[in-house]
């Protein structure tokens, strides 16, 4: 039977690092501008850990990696050709990661709704998941742009669970970052960290309510966190 979308619990995902190791292709467009701009590219390890708070600051970081320091004016530019390349390059290296589907499909069958709260640009994000095949099954798909704050503004997450029609008492917010953990605290959501994707410390320094090694790890997690989110 079809749960009342109000009472029908939500897992609310990040992307970058979370659902999709896209580190691969961002890093690639990243050193992509910056040989443009006569600098070299930035090694794989060093970059991945760059990723986290958009696109925008990727950039800003990159430039800053080799002590250059650019205008607003110049960084919205340089943007602007960072999210054309990545755009026409959006899913060459990403993939989900491995157990993902699985996962879905397991809490689907328990009734549960997915929505993703990314720090991502909305287009790319929706763009990146209909390559992947699993765009139509969030509920929403919100990203930097989307509301007028971002993570690690609560707002931002409990925004896109309005908008995915959740309830903001039977939401879960999962990500691989501080930024996701502090969201989630500040919307006093609870958060199940995986410990696989881009962070320059590891995640259990920001000590989320529970972390993961890999997707199947999800549903005892979630099981895990009370009563409230039984999943069965
Ligand atoms: O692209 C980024 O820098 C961050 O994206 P995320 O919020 O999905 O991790
Ligand atoms: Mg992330």
């Amino acid at each position: 039977m079809q749960q009342d979308p109000q009472t029908q619990p939500l897992l609310v995902f990040d992307l970058d690092g979370t659902l999709a190791d896209t580190a691969g292709d961002l890093v690639s467009t990243l050193n992509a501008i910056l040989e443009r701009e006569g600098l070299s590219g930035i090694a794989f390890d060093e970059a991945r850990a760059m990723v986290g708070a958009g696109a925008r600051a990727l950039v800003q970081r990159g430039l800053a990696a080799h002590g250059v320091n650019a205008s607003e004016a110049r960084l919205d530019e340089l943007f602007a050709e960072f999210l054309a390349h990545y755009e026409a390059h959006i899913a060459d290296a990403t993939v989900l990661y491995p157990g993902v589907a699985e996962a879905l499909n397991r809490f689907e069958g328990a009734g549960w709704g997915f929505a993703v709260c990314t720090n991502k640009i909305e287009y790319p994000s929706v763009l990146l998941l209909t390559a992947l095949g699993v765009a139509e099954r969030f509920r929403a798909i919100c990203g930097k742009d989307t509301f007028a704050v971002s993570k690690p503004d609560g707002e931002a997450l409990l925004q896109t669970i309005a908008r995915a029609g959740g309830d903001r008492r039977r939401a879960i917010m999962v990500g691989d970052s501080k930024t996701d953990i502090d969201t989630a605290r500040n919307a006093n959501i609870p958060v199940v960290a995986v410990d696989f994707g881009y962070t320059d410390k590891p995640v259990s320094t920001f000590k989320p309510d529970r972390i993961i090694s890999h997707f199947d790890e999800l549903w005892d997690a979630v099981e895990g966190l009370g009563e409230v989110f039984r999943v069965a």
